[in-house]
């Protein structure tokens, strides 16, 4: 927690924050100001207490906000002049990331943003373009600066370039502050608590977080007094360092994506989001909608990555909202157990060596991939470069996930890109919006139009191998040769594979349930899973619909009843396993079902069963607690 102890004093009718004591991961203790203090005397011999102000240049990098944005904060509170720098370092940033043409816009889009903002409050913001080192070399001696700060970040490329600046500070005679606050927590203090290492499955981190208690609150707005007392800029100098259009840096101006980059688009989306409070605290994730039209989901990643918002600031915003809510979703499915996956992901990734590659990372499998540089080169220009919210530890922390090299584990669950769409999108609306070089195939090929025949391919405006791709891998080929390579490698790097994986809270993976009949005459069935822990998110709600319907098919007691179903909370849990292997023998699909919260519970109605097979249910102690909240 950012500890802040403000002695006031008023001078020539201004009131000024004399000492401000930082304890959240600054580089540079805030106490060395104390040193710079004196005892002045100013006009009419009053005794005033005054310090040493700076000339500081402050070094945008991520964080592209005025909210929440405490090193700024602490720059304006230490300096008689101030610079708003970001040094657009082409050579930098595209070393650093797969930075593509998306991405220029929507960082130039923030950039021009953050300038408008902070014209309103009496500053400009300077973009100068060249090397980082070089000009601030250059600026430092031209401007006199004393003093740099900077956002503190966590990624290996950032904390190199902090590095250069401290050494750069020592040789040139500035100081440097920089403040962590790009995540929830300072991440080193996650990793000190659980004794120098991060913590690498959710459930042990989320056992460190409450150790240590609520994340870092936001700090307060800037206004224009704050900039006030520091003097801006020359406006000169902001015309020769305006931000650059794309056309300058010979980037694309046409941008399809709805996304416009900013602080004020950022805030004003998250507004849009918390007034459906409703939404907010029903959210579970995965029970969103990867292929629906609009995003199902806030949509906030790019503004977070770029530190257009401020995630405490969002953080505190949903607590509020849950505060007053008497049901919300929880951690790891609800909107903070999200910023919990991304704080996670940070932690991790921040003390890990080689996080974002197989090679000489020590918590992912070392997976012997096809070696095939064009199969590779369609893959990365799909997937890195079109990236609006491309973030390096997110990004690598769940492809890690997804290809289950490291935190999943469940790597016989295969998703197939046709089967995936076509039951969760059968019209194909989704493809016909994203690839409109389709939108003419009918439905039962949208998902393969390579099985049309050319007469059908031809109606619809579009020739597989010419103006579409074949496919780059025979889907079924492919998932059977890696199921079989991950078998093996799971068995042969047992060691690596325990590093993500976390403890299993139950021996077993019986399925057990319990049956109640309710006083209104219908049943309720509450149904579990050993190992809940993993279960909830790993196969998410939609599964325990699946298993609940399954069951009830499979259970004569509830043939012709109405059934009043339960989801319940840990350390409950269902199976995919069990779906896998059954549920596509029985030849249909499950109902829709509407969730209901309720007594602390996910309650579905009205699934009415019409068939049943024999399956014995099995009572089991972990259900116990949960009967009292049966009506
Ligand atoms: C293979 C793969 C690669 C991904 N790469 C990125 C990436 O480069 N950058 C990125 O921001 N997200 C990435 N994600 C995570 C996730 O898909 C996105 O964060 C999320 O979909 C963004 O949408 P949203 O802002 O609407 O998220 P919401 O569901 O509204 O969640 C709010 C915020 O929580 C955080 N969050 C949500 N899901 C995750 C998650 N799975 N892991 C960590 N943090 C999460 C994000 O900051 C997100 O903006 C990746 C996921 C996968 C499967």
């Amino acid at each position: 927690m950012i500890s802040r102890r403000f002695a006031d004093s008023h001078i020539c009718g201004v009131k000024k924050c004399l000492c401000t004591k930082w304890n959240s991961g600054s580089s540079i203790c805030f106490d060395s100001y104390l040193l710079g203090f004196g005892i002045l005397k100013a006009k009419g011999s009053i005794p005033l207490v005054a310090r040493m102000l700076h000339r500081t240049i402050h070094l945008f990098r991520k964080e592209l906000r005025l909210h929440d944005n405490p090193v700024l904060l602490a720059a304006l509170e230490s300096s008689e002049a101030l610079y708003p720098v970001y040094i657009l370092d082409t050579a930098f940033l595209t070393s650093s990331m797969h930075i593509g043409a998306l991405r220029w816009n929507f960082l130039l889009q923030s950039l021009e943003d953050l300038h408008k903002n902070l014209g309103k409050l009496g500053s400009c913001l300077l973009v100068i373009q060249g090397q980082y080192e070089l000009v601030l070399r250059d600026h430092i001696q031209k401007w006199n600066i004393t003093q740099v700060t900077l956002d503190a970040e966590m990624e290996p490329f950032y904390k190199e370039m902090e590095a250069n600046i401290q050494r750069l500070g020592a040789e040139l005679g500035f100081e440097v502050l920089s403040l962590v606050s790009h995540s929830l927590y300072n991440t080193q203090r996650i990793l000190d608590l659980n004794g120098g290492s991060p913590p690498l499955t959710y459930k042990r981190f989320l056992h460190i977080l409450s150790l240590l208690g609520d994340p870092e609150v936001p700090v307060r707005n800037l206004t224009a007094e704050d900039f006030q007392r520091c003097r801006a800029p020359d406006p000169g100098l902001a015309e020769c360092y305006r931000v650059p259009l794309p056309v300058d840096l010979k980037i694309s101006p046409e941008s399809l994506s709805p996304w416009r980059g900013g602080e004020t688009e950022g805030l004003q989306r998250l507004e849009q989001h918390l007034t459906d409070q409703g939404w907010v605290t029903s959210f579970t994730k995965p029970r969103t909608i990867p292929n629906s039209l609009l995003p199902s989901t806030t949509g906030l990643s790019p503004y977070f990555s770029m530190g257009c918002l401020s995630v405490r600031t969002f953080f505190y915003r949903l607590s509020n909202i849950y505060a007053q809510a008497k049901h919300h979703s929880l951690p790891p499915v609800s909107l903070q157990g999200q910023l919990l996956w991304r704080e996670f992901f940070y932690t991790v990734a921040s003390a890990t060596p080689n996080f974002t590659q197989m090679a000489g990372n020590p918590i992912c499998l070392q997976i012997c991939w096809y070696k095939d540089a064009e199969r590779l080169h369609k893959w990365k220009t799909v997937f890195e470069e079109l990236l609006l919210d491309a973030d390096y530890s997110i990004n690598a922390g769940n492809w890690m996930w997804l290809s289950a090299s490291a935190f999943f584990h469940q790597y016989t669950r295969i998703f197939c890109p046709v089967r995936f769409g076509k039951r969760t999108d059968p019209q194909g609306d989704y493809i016909r919006k994203y690839l409109p070089i389709l939108k003419n195939f009918p439905s039962k090929y949208i998902y393969e139009p390579w099985t049309a025949s050319e007469e059908e391919q031809k109606q619809a405006g579009c020739i597989i191998g010419q103006d579409y791709p074949f496919p780059m891998v025979n889907h079924k080929e492919a998932s059977d040769h890696n199921l079989q390579l991950m078998k093996q490698v799971r068995e042969e790097q047992h060691r690596t594979v325990q590093l993500t994986r976390g403890e299993r809270c139950c021996s077993t993976n019986i399925p057990c349930a319990v049956a109640h009949r309710l006083s209104s005459g219908t049943w309720a069935l509450g149904l579990g899973f050993g190992c809940f822990s993993r279960m909830l998110f790993h196969v998410g709600y939609e599964h325990h619909e699946q298993l609940f319907w399954l069951l009830l098919k499979c259970c004569p007691k509830f043939k012709n009843k109405s059934v009043t179903l339960f989801f319940l909370p840990s350390p409950l849990g269902a199976s995919s396993c069990l779906l896998q292997k059954c549920f596509p023998k029985t030849g249909s699909s499950p109902p829709a079902l509407t969730p209901q919260p309720q007594a602390g519970c996910v309650c579905l109605q009205g699934a009415e069963i019409s068939e049943a097979l024999p399956m014995p249910l099995v009572n089991h102690p972990y259900l116990h607690p949960y009967l009292s909240l049966l009506p």
